[in-house]
């Protein structure tokens, strides 16, 4: 794999303690997060609700210098673009399946400072994100159904992330969904770079073990 490459782990923190955002969020950048991967829902794209860009905002006006992507699980991802530039968004990463001009969302979301992570389900095919790699900064292979952390991981998606690592060897890759000490390997030796951990990395009584020990599994995969 590329040595150019750089191993990254974001955990999500879709089941932490909500109650705690700056805290938990605190402490997994402490324990080693590389960046924080914050899910967004709006009850319609997905069958769940958590929170916007004003809770990002404050979260940002408490943490300066984290790198903090977006996962935005919405049905237009549009309309959100500028509210979440505006709260301090680093990447703003949306699904494709909904939106009838990707590249128009890609520009304005380019336009607005932030960078482009396109997304989708594990129902779409690859060559349905394929089309916009080179107007993106990363791509995520959803290992799950997305809407709720704490799901089983589906390694029938690996075939995808493989495709990708073996005709963009530069590409980052994220998965997310099901990712932890027990599914690492999978993604690794598929050649995700980008790795998001929720429920693995939250519960883990050593987080900042967990996390060394996913990072290290991406990077020596990427340095073989
Ligand atoms: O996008 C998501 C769900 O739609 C979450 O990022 C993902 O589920 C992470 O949580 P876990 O590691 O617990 O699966
Ligand atoms: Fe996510």
């Amino acid at each position: 794999m590329s040595r150019n490459l750089k191993a990254l782990i974001g955990p999500s923190i879709l089941n932490a303690d909500l109650s705690q955002l700056f805290e938990e969020s605190q402490k997994l950048l402490n324990n080693g997060a590389d960046y924080l991967h914050l899910d967004v829902m709006d009850g319609h794209f997905v069958p769940n609700l958590t929170f916007g860009h004003p809770i990002v905002k404050c979260l940002r006006s408490k943490i300066k210098d984290a790198f903090f992507e977006t996962h935005m699980m919405v049905s237009k991802p549009e309309q959100w673009i500028a509210p979440m530039a505006d709260a301090g968004v680093n990447q703003y990463t949306f699904h494709i399946e909904p939106v009838t001009n990707v590249e128009d969302v890609c520009r304005k979301i380019r336009e607005s400072g932030m960078k482009v992570g396109v997304a989708i389900k594990p129902g779409t095919p690859v060559s349905e994100v394929e089309k916009y790699i080179s107007i993106s900064d990363m791509v995520l292979i959803m290992t799950v159904e997305p809407g709720f952390g704490g799901q089983k991981f589906m390694e029938n998606q690996m075939a995808k992330v493989q495709y990708l690592r073996e005709n963009y060897p530069l590409l980052n890759i994220e998965v997310d969904g099901g990712v932890g000490p027990s599914t690492i390997s999978c993604c690794a030796n598929a050649g995700a770079n980008m790795i998001v951990s929720g429920t693995a990395v939250i519960g883990a009584a050593d987080q900042a073990s967990t996390i060394k020990l996913l990072r290290d599994t991406v990077q020596t995969a990427i340095d073989k």
